[in-house]
């Protein structure tokens, strides 16, 4: 790829982000295998794993002057302050060589994660959600047999309360912007770890990417929970053109049936044919055109991507397909209604006067 695509990539690794490590925040409830699993992705993926709580309890046994507040907060469920937490995770971050790291039990409150983007300008690639019911929590902590002086009836249920009230709030936070992977964590381990692993696949990274790259220079995503399904893709034949191997790159870029879709707002709109996420990020990033230009650019990647994803589900789940034609029709059909929608900048022309500017369906 030319100089384009490797500036385009200079710009999404910028040189403020260049040093920072990549973070996932790993959440449940207490009980819900976030350490057991934790382990299980070390082992696997190469992450280096900090508990908050670990990190809090290593700070007791050390004497430290904050050594009895922390342990009486443990001892009634309750939070730490966000300083001490962040300065115990900040310390273990830099002594490590690692550069990708699994947070777990934090953030845990809303205090939590307004401070720790504050202070450490880390935005979490994703957040692992460990889902389990309450009463299957308890019945692992109560067996947990760690010596923890939290794991009794009265201070467990403390927790779960402060779960729901501070840590479901911070969950929901993430969950709004698309980040959050939620795991079905009431399993035995090994199928919870199946899940876990999907999370981790090269496919599930590459869409990831894509997400994060739409929103960094489109500044919307797919939305959650269409990047969620997408995320969910299995490696068979794929349905739109029956002669290659449905990977995302193959599904939204490389396939003849995509392609030929992406074809159509090339020349009058698009420089040239994306090939995949990093040309098409460039493409967007690059673009010099007219102030029109961005608004209809990024209609035009987010309907493309959602319109392909859409057939393609139909063609699975259903015996109903449309044609190429069929869909670069109903594509410009759903671009001039969301034009239309648009507040136009300035008098003219307007948002749909440039779309018009380019080729209309055959
Ligand atoms: N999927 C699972 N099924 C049954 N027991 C589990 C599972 N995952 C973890 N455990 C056990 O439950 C207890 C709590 O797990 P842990 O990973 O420490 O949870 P957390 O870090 O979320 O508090 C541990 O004793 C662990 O061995
Ligand atoms: N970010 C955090 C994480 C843990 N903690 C404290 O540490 C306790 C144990 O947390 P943990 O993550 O080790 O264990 P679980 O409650 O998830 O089983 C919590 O109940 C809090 O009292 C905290 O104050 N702030």
């Amino acid at each position: 790829m030319g100089s384009v695509v490797d500036a385009a990539n200079k710009e999404v690794n910028g040189t403020s982000s260049a040093k920072k490590p990549n973070v996932i925040f790993v959440l449940g409830g207490p009980g819900s295998g976030k350490g057991t699993q934790c382990a299980y992705i070390v082992e696997h993926f190469g992450y280096t794993h900090l508990s908050a709580g670990d990190l809090l309890r290593a700070e007791i046994k050390s004497g430290s002057e904050n050594g009895t507040m922390i342990q009486n907060m443990i001892k009634e469920g309750k939070i730490v302050p966000s300083e001490v937490t962040i300065k115990l995770l900040q310390k273990a971050i830099q002594e490590n060589g690692n550069d990708k790291f699994l947070i777990d039990g934090f953030p845990r409150n809303e205090e939590n994660r307004a401070a720790f983007e504050k202070v450490t300008e880390i935005e979490p690639k994703f957040v692992l959600f460990f889902d389990c019911p309450e009463e299957e929590m308890e019945r692992r902590l109560l067996g947990r047999n760690q010596g923890r002086e939290d794991d009794n009836i009265e201070t467990i249920r403390k927790r779960f309360k402060v779960f729901l009230e501070s840590s479901l709030p911070v969950i929901q936070y993430y969950e709004a912007k698309g980040k959050v992977r939620k795991i079905h964590a009431a399993k035995p381990i090994e199928d919870v770890f199946q899940e876990v692993k999907a999370v981790f696949s090269p496919e599930a990274e590459k869409i990831l990417e894509l997400t994060n790259l739409l929103t960094f220079y489109l500044g919307c995503s797919l939305g959650s929970s269409v990047s969620k399904e997408i995320s969910r893709l299995i490696d068979q034949e794929c349905v739109l053109c029956s002669t290659g191997i449905e990977t995302h790159h193959h599904l939204f870029f490389e396939c003849e049936y995509s392609s030929s879709i992406w074809k159509h707002f090339v020349q009058a709109i698009l420089p040239a044919t994306p090939l995949n996420v990093h040309s098409a990020a460039a493409m967007i990033s690059h673009f010099r055109h007219p102030s029109q230009a961005p608004p209809v650019i990024k209609l035009i990647f987010q309907s493309v991507i959602y319109l392909i994803w859409k057939e393609r589900n139909a063609r699975v789940f259903t015996s109903a397909s449309t044609s190429a034609a069929g869909l670069r029709s109903a594509l410009d059909r759903l671009i001039r209604d969301r034009l239309l929608s648009f507040p136009s900048p300035d008098p003219t022309p307007s948002l749909l006067q440039f779309y018009f500017s380019g080729p209309r369906p055959p």
